[in-house]
């Protein structure tokens, strides 16, 4: 059942291609026709990495189809229903979906693209927002301190790690995560999202079907909506009155890390629950300093998602005794 760890290597080693790749592939989303022609080599270095993708992620769908068929099988044969007894993955949905409309199932090369999707849009962006944080807690020291204060002052002395429901005691923790989220958004635009009919926005005209995207790292920062908007400065999240800011955006979009509306990041809570653990265990458990005569370089570099450019280096001390 479990994939074992050369396995879940190849997976890595070719994600990791992708998101290395994913700006200089992006531009062949534009006038494919033209680009077919003048970007043939990086059309083809596409194709090799989709190849290898394929050959990768295949075997391991096709293995759970199988496990699947031969549970249905034993269950007809023993008249007993195996079902609870065994973990649903994600693969597991895809191969039960019937898509409504079309009336058909997926193709096994669009589960490929889901489960490429779904391992990077769960991963790469949880994992940037993190080092994003901790470099903000590496060099605002005092924002650091005031954390661990917090977290000190609800988990008892000694405890090796923070438990979830302990997190929820933790609003400065929280003011932090939305802090790192506005002021660094893993993902500067959403998905690209089309509109169903002609509508005008404001000003401006939108015509059916073209595609619209919204600048998620430029609304985050405008000095209209936040006051200083370039510093970090958790404590704005704290000046509501104790009312929690709505990250979904339904009663105001004052910022969007995770898009809005219908198509929000199905993984949002999920997400805000990994960067407060491993948030919260990682300043609990450790004193994050800069290394020597490093101020931390906040410039970015756009990869699949937008990264520190020069990676947080740190001098990690333990706390606990
Ligand atoms: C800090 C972490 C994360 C950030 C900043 C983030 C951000 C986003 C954004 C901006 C979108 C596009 C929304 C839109 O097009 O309107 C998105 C989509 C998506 N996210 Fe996340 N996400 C994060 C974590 C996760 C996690 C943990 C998962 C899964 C476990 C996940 C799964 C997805 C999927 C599957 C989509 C595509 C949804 C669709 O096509 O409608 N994300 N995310």
């Amino acid at each position: 059942d479990k994939l074992d760890e050369d396995q879940i290597k190849r997976i890595k080693d070719v994600q990791r291609q992708m998101i290395v790749n994913f700006s200089k592939f992006n531009i062949l989303n534009y006038w494919p026709g033209v680009t077919k022609i003048l970007l043939r080599n990086r059309w083809k270095e596409l194709f090799f990495l989709r190849k290898c993708q394929e050959d990768v992620f295949m075997p391991l769908i096709r293995a759970r189809k199988m496990a699947k068929e031969e549970r249905v099988n034993k269950s007809k044969e023993d008249m007993k229903d195996y079902e609870d007894e065994y973990v649903l993955s994600y693969v597991d949905t895809l191969l039960a979906l019937e898509l409504p409309e079309e009336k058909r199932k997926l193709t096994e090369e669009e589960m490929v693209s889901l489960c490429s999707e779904f391992l990077n849009a769960g991963t790469d962006t949880t994992s940037t927002a993190l080092q994003w944080i901790m470099a903000n807690l590496v060099k605002y020291p005092q924002t650091q301190e005031k954390l661990f204060m917090e977290i000190k002052g609800v988990v008892q002395d000694g405890e090796v790690s923070i438990k979830e429901e302990e997190l929820q005691k933790m609003p400065y923790l929280k003011a932090v995560i939305l802090e790192g989220l506005r002021r660094h958004p893993p993902a500067h635009f959403v998905l690209p999202h089309a509109v169903t009919e002609d509508v005008i926005l404001g000003k401006y005209a939108v015509p059916k079907d073209a595609t619209i995207n919204f600048m998620v790292a430029e609304m985050g920062w405008d000095p209209k909506v936040w006051e200083d908007p370039m510093a970090f400065k958790p404590e704005r999240f704290l000046e509501s009155g104790g009312e929690t800011f709505d990250i979904t955006g339904s009663r105001e979009i004052k910022m969007m890390p995770f898009g809005a509306g219908r198509r929000i990041c199905p993984g949002y809570g999920l997400a805000m629950l990994h960067l407060e653990y491993f948030v919260a265990n990682l300043i609990w458990k450790f004193e994050w300093k800069a290394v020597d005569g490093d101020d931390v370089d906040l410039s970015e570099k756009e990869e699949f998602t937008v990264v520190m450019k020069n990676p947080l280096q740190a001098q990690v001390c333990p706390r606990l005794k």
